[in-house]
């Protein structure tokens, strides 16, 4: 959460001549609701399940840039939709920066409590190593949307050379 995958991606899919998707907002449509209220009314397994159903549409979708959820990749049947079909890329951002971009967030379910700092700290421990083993590609997500856009699409070359 935070690291940029909507804002990258969506300029990714600008320059690279691809159509965007935001998982979370692919997800909203079909739902006809917010994450956050589907969080809500449902709870979290229910919204891991509308997620993983996205992954298997969306992984057999060619051309796009897709932006996932941040839980998306913590999940092996989800690694295992993409994988092999598309290139799985990580958006690397240190935690400190990460706090900063989302301190007046209100709309991820997972950080709405008290002690939110302590709450982005442990997923990002948790998470990191799953995301590292998961990713074809890791790309420093520091810089401005547009410049890690085009790393990436650099990174992309460069491994396909
Ligand atoms: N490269 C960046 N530099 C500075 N702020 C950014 C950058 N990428 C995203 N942001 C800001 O950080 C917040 C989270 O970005 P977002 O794209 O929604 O992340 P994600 O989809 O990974 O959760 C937004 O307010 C966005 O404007
Ligand atoms: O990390 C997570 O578990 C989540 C990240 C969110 O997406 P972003 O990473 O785009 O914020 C969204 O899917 C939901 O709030 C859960
Ligand atoms: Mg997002």
């Amino acid at each position: 959460m935070g690291c940029g995958k909507t804002t990258v991606g969506r300029n990714l899919a600008r320059k690279s001549g691809r159509k965007f998707v935001d998982m979370d907002s692919y997800i909203e449509e079909k739902a006809g609701m917010k994450v956050s209220e589907i969080f809500e009314k449902y709870g979290e397994n229910r919204f891991r399940d509308m997620e993983h159903e996205a992954c298997l549409e969306l992984a057999d979708t060619k051309g796009l840039v897709i932006a996932s959820g941040g839980g998306a990749f913590t999940f092996q049947r989800n690694i295992d939709a993409f994988r092999g079909k598309d290139k799985i890329v990580l958006l690397d951002v240190p935690l400190d920066i990460i706090k900063q971009r989302l301190k007046n967030d209100t709309t991820r379910p997972l950080l709405q409590r008290p002690d939110k700092d302590e709450a982005m700290r442990q997923l990002y421990e948790k998470r990191l190593p799953i995301y590292l083993s998961a990713a074809d590609i890791t790309v420093s997500g520091k810089s401005t949307p547009l410049k890690t856009a085009y790393a990436i699409l650099n990174a992309i070359d460069t491994q396909e050379k």
